[in-house]
């Protein structure tokens, strides 16, 4: 990417009675991107963000943010982040809009205007001003997001911000945040336990175990999938893939297709029209799950996930 980083963990070491919780962490955040911190309980996602939030200090190594130490240019450095963290403390009985002014009082610059901002951007403006107990917990959560925006930071930091919310909640949550991040030009950085809310909400994933990054990988963009096809006769699959322009190769029995999901119905129209007999279409990707379990053979996370 020839962008430059937002933030850079370089050699982040955290030692605490001999113990080391962190283990020559690397990593570069960029701009718009939303990067998913993923590890078993205990791995050290928590240490690294207190360490990102100036909570902790490092052992050794350091956290650079738009070029400033953190430890050295505090002050400067820390007023780039924003953080949400889990349950965002929100005064209930005050409305959104309330709650978002008694925020903004803590910055200096963050005017009204500011503040309608980021209420168009989290998708509040028809319920601002009603009372947040009467919220939903989405609404509460965007609610949160607001308030970390409220500064314009360059970097936001969400501590397992999805808890309780449901499949169809984490994607509203993660389009405003995509959003978001595109508008503002923000580097986003998620932690949590689990998986299926990182595949729904990131760009990519680093994946951390026992204090060191055991991986980074992109999110597979969910709508390019790889399907094997078993039919006969092959040669008919192979130009009915032509005819509608995907790529295929030769795989075992079969043939692997590159369609989305929602091309699936028209391929499988367009074989039985040609006399096609289909025996089997598989989508062909592991899960982020599977690849993760293979990676850590990780029962916490496993046991996490189904709680
Ligand atoms: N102050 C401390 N003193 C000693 N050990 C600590 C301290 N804080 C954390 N630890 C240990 O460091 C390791 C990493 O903890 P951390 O809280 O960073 O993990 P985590 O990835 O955030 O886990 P979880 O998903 O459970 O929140 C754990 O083994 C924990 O017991």
């Amino acid at each position: 990417m020839a962008q430059q980083p937002i933030v850079q963990l370089r050699n982040l070491t955290k030692v605490i009675r001999g113990k080391k919780l962190i283990d020559n962490l690397q990593l570069d955040l960029y701009p718009g991107q939303i990067t998913g911190f993923l590890g078993p309980n205990g791995a050290g996602k928590t240490t690294t963000i207190r360490m990102m939030t100036g909570l902790m200090h490092p052992t050794e190594g350091e956290i650079l943010i738009e070029g400033q130490s953190l430890k050295e240019h505090y002050e400067e450095a820390i007023s780039k982040v924003g953080v949400i963290v889990e349950n965002p403390e929100m005064y209930k009985y005050m409305s959104g809009y309330k709650n978002l002014l008694h925020f903004a009082r803590m910055h200096q610059n963050v005017d009204k205007a500011r503040i309608q901002e980021v209420v168009q951007q989290v998708g509040l403006e028809n319920r601002i001003h009603e009372k947040v107990s009467t919220y939903s917990l989405g609404m509460r959560q965007r609610l949160g997001l607001a308030q970390a925006l409220l500064h314009r930071p360059k970097f936001l930091i969400l501590d397992e911000p999805t808890n309780g919310l449901d499949p169809a909640g984490i994607r509203e949550f993660r389009t405003y945040l995509r959003k978001i991040a595109a508008e503002e030009g923000v580097s986003v950085f998620v932690s949590s336990h689990l998986l299926s809310e990182m595949e729904l909400m990131c760009d990519r994933i680093a994946i951390i175990q026992n204090g060191q990054l055991i991986d980074i990988r992109e999110v597979q963009n969910e709508a390019q999938t790889v399907y094997y096809v078993e039919a006969e006769p092959l040669t008919k699959v192979q130009e009915v893939a032509k005819a509608l322009a995907i790529d295929y190769s030769a795989k075992e029995k079969g043939l692997e297709l590159h369609i989305t999901k929602e091309q699936v119905p028209q391929l499988v129209t367009a074989l039985v029209a040609q006399e096609v007999q289909i025996f089997a279409i598989q989508p062909q990707q592991k899960t982020l799950e599977e690849q993760f379990l293979e990676m850590t053979g990780g029962g916490q996370i496993a046991e996490a996930h189904t709680k």
